[in-house]
């Protein structure tokens, strides 16, 4: 059995549908081309058993480390491993994550760290070993980092256990079988629970699938566009927690169900919209023009409805009013409340507009980047 493997994890945008999505309605998400990597290596049976259970986060400069043999005395009475995080489990992992200390800047990273302590012992168990993840993506900030952490950190984690990839004699990156990601996505479900508190599920799936798809309810539909889709995403630095702007939309929910019911209503309606245009065909410069100006028009909807939600920013609007100044459609992408905004950047749009857009842009403060979408998804490497 291997002992050392690494995982690669795409982030993604929300091209239409967030929160929304939690509550049960349609959304459309894509892959992109920033990851987060993890190394996982288990050490040897023949190591003594008291060695360590190690979590390295390389670009923050953080190691943290638990002796296995207290992680079994804490953990031993809760019976694990559990397929979901129990009130109980997540009370030993408060306690355990609580004894570490954090930079004052990345407090937010307890929950990742609490979601690689449930992952770990559930899935390996007290075994000593070194997980390394490093990461292109932006923590919070609505490209996905918290679900590319926990698929990446999964799949190394499923990939020694045995669990994943036993009979693997493939040299370099590859894609694991459709039953092996569908197990890797379970568990970097539960990892975002502990995250999130109530996620979709959404930014778990379509990091371990890639592709574009449209989901609702925990069923994807992988959608194909009949040609690249380049956005610039923008992101306004304004840092946002996903769990709390969830929660919010939720207090919004129950105390006016009926509009916001009406609200959730109209987005899934432009999630289906927006799933047959991308899928529509065009192919000259004619229906490719109406086919992004559609999307545009779409993705400005669905924009208002996530402020009737009450999850946009001033630093949003900044971005949204700079962007219409070009005639340049955009939306928040993820939780909201600051983070990151799309653009989408037409096919004909020339090379000189988009320069300008990201100068003014960066002039504010903001930092941009363009990428095309519906890249690959969860990828794994022994050698
Ligand atoms: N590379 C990473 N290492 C450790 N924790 C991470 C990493 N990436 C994400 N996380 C966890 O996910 C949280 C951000 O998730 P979230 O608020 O959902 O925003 P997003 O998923 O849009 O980046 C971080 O505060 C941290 O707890
Ligand atoms: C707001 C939501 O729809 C997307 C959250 O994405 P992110 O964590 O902000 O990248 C939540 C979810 O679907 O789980
Ligand atoms: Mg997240």
């Amino acid at each position: 059995m291997a002992l050392e493997v690494r995982a690669r994890a795409p982030g993604k945008i929300i091209l239409s549908g967030e929160h929304a999505v939690v509550h049960g309605f349609t959304a459309v998400a894509a892959a992109i081309d920033l990851h987060t990597y993890v190394y996982f290596r288990l050490h040897s049976t023949s190591d003594n058993d008291d060695g360590l259970v190690e979590l390295e986060l390389k670009d923050l400069g953080l190691v943290f480390s638990w002796p296995s043999q207290r992680l079994r005395e804490m953990f031993s009475e809760l019976g694990l491993p559990s397929k979901t995080c129990s009130p109980e489990c997540l009370k030993v992992i408060t306690s355990l994550v609580e004894e570490l200390s954090f930079p004052e800047a990345k407090i937010g990273l307890s929950s990742g760290v609490s979601a690689f302590l449930y992952l770990y012992t559930s899935i390996i168990g007290y075994r000593p070993g070194k997980v390394r993840v490093t990461s292109d993506l932006p923590l919070g900030s609505g490209l996905g980092s918290s679900a590319s952490f926990c698929v990446s950190v999964s799949a190394a984690l499923l990939a020694l256990s045995g669990a994943v990839c036993a009979d693997n004699q493939q040299k370099g990156w590859f894609v694991m079988r459709e039953n092996e990601l569908e197990l890797v996505n379970k568990w970097a479900f539960q990892g975002e629970r502990i995250i999130h508190g109530k996620p979709s599920g959404i930014d778990n799936t379509v990091s371990t699938f890639g592709s574009m798809i449209m989901f609702r309810l925990s069923e994807l539909t992988r959608l194909k566009s009949s040609g690249p889709i380049r956005m610039l995403i923008t992101n306004t630095k304004v840092g946002r927690n996903t769990k709390a702007l969830v929660a919010g939309v939720s207090e919004r929910t129950q105390r006016h169900p009926d509009a916001m019911a009406a609200v959730f209503t109209a987005v899934d309606s432009i999630s289906k919209e927006l799933s047959d245009v991308i899928q529509s065909a065009a192919h000259d410069d004619v229906s490719i023009t109406a086919k992004e100006e559609k999307l545009e028009e779409l993705m400005e909807m669905n924009q208002g409805l996530l402020q009737c939600m009450g999850v946009s920013h001033a630093s949003i609007e900044t971005v949204l009013r700079t962007t219409l100044r070009y005639k340049l459609a955009s939306k928040l992408t993820g939780a909201g409340g600051g983070g990151c905004v799309l653009t989408l950047l037409p096919t004909l749009l020339p090379s000189t507009i988009v320069d300008k857009v990201i100068s003014e842009l960066e002039a504010c403060g903001f930092q941009c980047l363009k990428v095309e979408v519906g890249g690959k998804g969860l990828e794994v490497c022994f050698t």
